[in-house]
C-alpha cells in the first residue's frame, strides 16, 4: 500500500475518497457540485464536473481518470477523454470531463461518483533522436495488419 496524501478543497467538504470494496482498482471520484444546485448534462453535451479532491502522487506514478460502468452502460455516460491523465505534479483539483451520449439529460449531484480513478507505475523514458529504428517482423504493419 502506498500512501497518497489528498486534501478536500472548501468546495469539497464532506466529501471524500476510496475504495467501493476490499479489493477495488479504481478511487471512486465524487461530484463537488453545490448541494442544491444538481448539474444536469444535456443529451450529447459534456461538462468538466469538479470533485473538491487535490492529490499528492508519488513521483513515478500517474493516475488514471477512467469511466464507471454503470453510468455508461445504464445512462450513456461516460469520460470523455478516458483515460484522464493526471501527472505526479500535479496540485490543482482533480477534474472529470463526463460526457452523456445519449438522448436523455443525465442529473450530477453532489457526492455523486462519477468516475474513479486508478493508481499506477509510469515509465519516464529519455526520448533519443536516432538515424534509423532496429528492426522487427511486425515492421511497419499496425492497425489491422495481423487480420480480424
Ligand atoms: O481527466 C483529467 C485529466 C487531467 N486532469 C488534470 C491533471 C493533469 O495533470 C492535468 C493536465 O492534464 P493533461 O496533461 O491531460 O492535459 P493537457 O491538455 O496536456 O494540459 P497541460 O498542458 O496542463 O498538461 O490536468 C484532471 O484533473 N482530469
Ligand atoms: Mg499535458
Amino acid at each position: 500500500m502506498i500512501d497518497v496524501p489528498y486534501i478536500l478543497l472548501p468546495h469539497g467538504e464532506g466529501l471524500g475518497l476510496g475504495y467501493a470494496s476490499a479489493a477495488a482498482a479504481g478511487l471512486d471520484l465524487p461530484a463537488a457540485v453545490p448541494a442544491d444546485e444538481p448539474l444536469t448534462l444535456a443529451p450529447w453535451s459534456r461538462a468538466m464536473v469538479p470533485t473538491g479532491i487535490a492529490i499528492a502522487l508519488p513521483p513515478g506514478t500517474e493516475a488514471q481518470v477512467r469511466p464507471r460502468s454503470g453510468l455508461a452502460a445504464r445512462h450513456g455516460v461516460t469520460v470523455l477523454n478516458s483515460p484522464g491523465t493526471v501527472d505526479a505534479d500535479y496540485r490543482g483539483e482533480l477534474k472529470v470531463i463526463l460526457v452523456n451520449l445519449s438522448d436523455e439529460p443525465f442529473v450530477i449531484r453532489r457526492g455523486e461518483r462519477i468516475a474513479q480513478l486508478v493508481v499506477a507505475p509510469v515509465a519516464t523514458v529519455t526520448p533519443v533522436p536516432v538515424a534509423s529504428l532496429d528492426a522487427t517482423e511486425r515492421g511497419e504493419g499496425g492497425f489491422g495488419s495481423t487480420g480480424r
